[in-house]
């Protein structure tokens, strides 16, 4: 089996996230989901969230399912990096990513979720892509999506395709040659503790030359922003005149008026270029002449995390083999 289904940017002004259709259920529930190579739980907007926390978001009902089950005795809780978090109970159901369909899914049906996902009406809920260690299903971990549907793909991978302000493509169990250029490398996991964690072999900025250092992070496709070592950083603003790294927005900052350098760095002996248009992340409020950056340190996070910034310069090839692997390529 294959399947493909679009990554729509929500919010087109910047690309604060990608969501994807999926339906749950019989009859078929249609909702927009997030989908996170950053995290392993499956949770929904539901009938059961409190209704002060809704706003506008399309719900999964379970009881309108004929092939919902509850999975007795079972909660979640779950805090993602950026402080925003959600609880709930579980199901299982019918579910549905472009064409691919997996029975029995464990679906987490909210119960409480964060200010943050109550005020952006386009998600509905996430989609964790991460490995299944991380699941906080209590007290039986549950599979995520693409482990359940490992078997059943034509290949064990997804790939990632993407796309700054326009709506870009995620592939289960093949490969689309026409969606890259040159070779795909592919570089070791680390799967401890369960994200898609891989080492970046340097980087330059603009057409400076290049450095070579070992740079680990995630691969994260519900991180807006990327988010990489000081040095680094630092070296890649130090190119836009009055650019500053505000206490008071919490990062690098410039006017907007900028041209700004793109940024390159290594997947083993090739590289991958992120313009800098996409590295002017959006006006720090509407009409600003300040514009807030896409690439910003990761020094308070105690990992670099290559969010859609850099994802979205590349193809990337998630690999679910033995052993897992993650393939970049130029586009
Ligand atoms: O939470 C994380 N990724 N997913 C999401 N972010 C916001 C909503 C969903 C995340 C994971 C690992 C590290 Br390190 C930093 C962030």
């Amino acid at each position: 089996e294959k399947g493909s289904a679009p990554a729509i940017p929500v919010d087109p002004r910047f690309d604060i996230a990608y969501v994807t259709p999926v339906t749950i259920g019989t009859p078929p529930q249609t909702l927009y989901l997030d989908f996170d190579t950053g995290s392993s739980d499956l949770w929904v907007f539901s009938s059961h969230t409190l209704a002060s926390q809704v706003r506008g978001q399309m719900i999964y009902s379970p009881e309108k399912s004929t092939t919902a089950k509850l999975l007795a005795g079972h909660t979640w809780s779950i805090r993602y990096g950026d402080g925003s978090g959600s609880l709930g109970n579980v199901y299982t159901d019918n579910f549905t990513v472009g064409g691919v369909t997996v029975t029995s899914q464990a679906v987490q049906t909210a119960q409480q979720v964060s200010t943050s996902f109550t005020s952006e009406s386009d998600i509905h809920g996430l989609v964790g892509l991460g490995f299944s260690t991380l699941n906080t299903v209590y007290p039986n971990g549950q599979l995520t999506f693409f482990d359940n549907a490992k078997s059943q793909l034509d290949s064990p991978v997804f790939t990632a395709d993407l796309k700054w302000k326009k709506e870009g493509t995620y592939d289960f169990g093949f490969i689309d040659e026409t969606k890259y250029t040159g070779e795909i490398t592919y570089l070791p996991v680390q799967t401890d503790p369960g994200y898609w964690t891989f080492t970046s072999s340097g980087y330059a900025v603009g057409d400076g030359s290049f450095n070579q250092v070992s740079i680990s992070g995630i691969a994260d496709t519900a991180t807006s922003l990327t988010y990489l070592p000081t040095a680094v950083v630092t070296s890649y603003w130090r190119q836009v005149e009055g650019a500053v790294n505000s206490q008071y927005y919490g990062g690098y900052v410039f006017p907007c008026s900028s041209k700004l350098p793109s940024f390159t760095f290594g997947v083993g002996s090739a590289n991958i270029t992120i313009p800098g248009s996409y590295i002017n992340y959006a006006q720090i409020t509407e009409g600003s002449p300040t514009c807030f950056g896409g690439l910003q340190s990761s020094s308070g996070l105690g990992i670099n995390i290559w969010g859609d910034v850099a994802l979205k310069a590349a193809f990337v090839v998630f690999n679910g083999g033995n052993p897992p692997t993650i393939g970049w390529a130029r586009k």
